[in-house]
């Protein structure tokens, strides 16, 4: 479950998300749609806990967090680890068998590159990394931010799939997306404006 009650944050003195609430249920993909500045990226960082919100609460939360899984628009994968490497992490640090990395780079065309380091692709076959990273532990969260921003159609395609795979096989999964391919696969389309989500 992820989920937002009454959600406050202000920047500066500017008050960018006033009193927010949504909730994103086990098994459903919802997208986060609105106008660039609009705070969706504020918005799932105080949903993942990057940051915390001045009044209101968040789900998940840290006795969950282990359960949820986030794709942020820096990708966030280490330098030092190749992109198979990266893919395997989430499964290493949980104790967890390591399988499906191979096939699920191959789905997202990047499995001709797996021992190669993210400085040596391009963003696009990092940004792929970073979603088969984000979907290879099964998360019960998924949290993705502009996940197609540098993908071409055939690639988000590929992506889009694999993120309602994701919440067909029971993640609660938001989507900040610009993207209509992104909306198409999704149960509903929300908009942040104002503050506020609708
Ligand atoms: N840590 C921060 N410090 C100061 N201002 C911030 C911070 N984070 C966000 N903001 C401001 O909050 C507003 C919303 O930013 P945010 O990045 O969430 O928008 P967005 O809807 O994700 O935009 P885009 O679609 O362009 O990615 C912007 O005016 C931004 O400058």
């Amino acid at each position: 479950m992820i989920e937002a009650c009454g959600v406050h944050r202000t920047f500066g003195g500017v008050s960018v998300l006033r009193g927010v609430d949504l909730a994103v249920r086990a098994g459903e993909l919802v997208t986060l749609s609105g106008p660039s500045g609009s705070g969706k990226t504020a918005l799932l960082s105080l949903l993942c806990g990057f940051d915390l919100p001045d009044r209101g609460s968040v789900l998940p939360g840290p006795a969950s967090w282990s359960a949820c899984a986030v794709l942020p628009q820096s990708l966030g994968l280490a330098s030092e680890l190749t992109l198979e490497e990266n893919v395997a992490l989430p499964l290493r640090l949980a104790g967890r068998e390591v399988a499906g990395v191979t096939e699920l780079l191959a789905e997202l065309g990047i499995g001709h590159l797996a021992a190669r380091f993210p400085a040596q692709v391009s963003f696009g076959q990092q940004q792929r990394a970073a979603l088969a990273r984000a979907v290879i532990a099964r998360p019960a969260a998924l949290l993705a931010d502009e996940p197609t921003a540098h993908l071409d159609a055939v690639s988000a395609v590929a992506a889009v799939g694999l993120l309602r795979r994701a919440a067909d096989e029971g993640a609660a999964v938001l989507i900040a997306t610009h993207h209509d391919a992104v909306h198409e696969a999704a149960d509903r389309v929300l908009v942040l404006a104002d503050g506020q989500v609708s």
